[in-house]
């Protein structure tokens, strides 16, 4: 019989190693994903030992475009069944779309967008035969709208949050359930890899346990998008009634990438 896991992307650090602690604690079995093994074994070993569970890792550049098919294929030499997908990796870029270089372009692109697509085309399809399942794809308050300054992010994570609410109505029926969470700012080395300097942010910058703790709840719910915090829903549901082109200024402004 195949071990029902949980896969976790950008697992070594952040809101992925968020998830990988919690969902370890509630007594998963883990399979870790990312770049950076030595960070990815460490935390595998603690989580075995600390929480009795299976950790696998499954080191990989998801900037590569066989990755997704290769984790699949990882996931069934191993023996496993994912039941519950957690697409967490992703980058940003601050700057004005014009500087951007080209190959963070490509890679923004690659990890937001096309990795987590393919990643959920290939374990939805095992879901769906098995009858249900869960994937929480980490999108953003960045995609509710264009932000100018973080142009090329704000349009991946609408690219996460459209696809997963067809998703999320397509695979209703079968048992597998499918959610957008969208934090505002957490305290993690994204912005750092970002090039933002979160000392410009003029919101508040939560902790990634948040984000655990509403995609949680929103799965348990069935939920099609959650918002973490309570400043979240009020800037998601204000977005709604401003101009297209106040939310974008407004949301750079906030930011702390306006005019850059
Ligand atoms: N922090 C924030 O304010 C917010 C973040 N988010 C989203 O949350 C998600 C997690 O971000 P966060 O934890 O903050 O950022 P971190 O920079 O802390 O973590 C990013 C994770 O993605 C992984 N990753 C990046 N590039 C690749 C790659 N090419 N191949 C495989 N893995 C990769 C990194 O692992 P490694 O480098 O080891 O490969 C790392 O585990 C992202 O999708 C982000 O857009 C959403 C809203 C707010
Ligand atoms: C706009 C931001 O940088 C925000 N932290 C996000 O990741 O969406």
């Amino acid at each position: 019989m195949s071990m029902r896991c949980t896969l976790i992307t950008g697992a070594s650090m952040g809101i992925g190693e968020a998830f990988a602690r919690e969902f370890a604690r509630r007594g998963n079995n883990l399979i870790l994903v990312a770049r950076s093994a030595e960070l990815l074994h460490t935390l595998a070993a603690e989580l075995r030992e600390k929480r009795h569970v299976e950790v696998l890792v499954c080191v990989s550049d998801l900037t590569r475009p066989t990755a997704p098919e290769e984790i699949h294929q990882f996931c069934r030499r191993e023996g496993v069944r994912v039941d519950l997908l957690i697409n967490a990796a992703g980058l940003s870029y601050a700057g004005g779309y014009s500087g951007i270089p080209p190959e963070k372009l490509e890679e923004l692109m690659a990890v937001n967008m096309l990795a987590l697509a393919r990643l959920t085309r290939l374990f939805s399809v095992d879901m769906v035969a098995a009858g249900g399942g869960g994937i929480i794809n980490i999108a953003s308050l960045a995609g509710l709208q264009g932000i100018a300054g973080l142009g090329l992010y704000s349009a991946t994570k609408s690219f996460v949050i459209t696809l997963t609410e067809a998703l999320h109505v397509e695979l209703k029926a079968s048992g597998v359930k499918v959610l957008a969470v969208c934090p505002g700012f957490i305290e993690t080395g994204f912005f750092a890899v970002a090039g933002h300097d979160p000392a410009s942010i003029l919101l508040p910058i939560s902790d990634a346990s948040v984000v655990v703790k509403a995609a949680v709840r929103g799965l348990m719910k069935n939920k099609m998008r959650v918002y973490p915090t309570l400043i979240d829903t009020l800037l998601a549901f204000a977005e709604r009634f401003a101009p297209r082109e106040v939310s974008a200024r407004l949301a750079a402004f906030l930011s702390g990438v306006w005019g850059k």
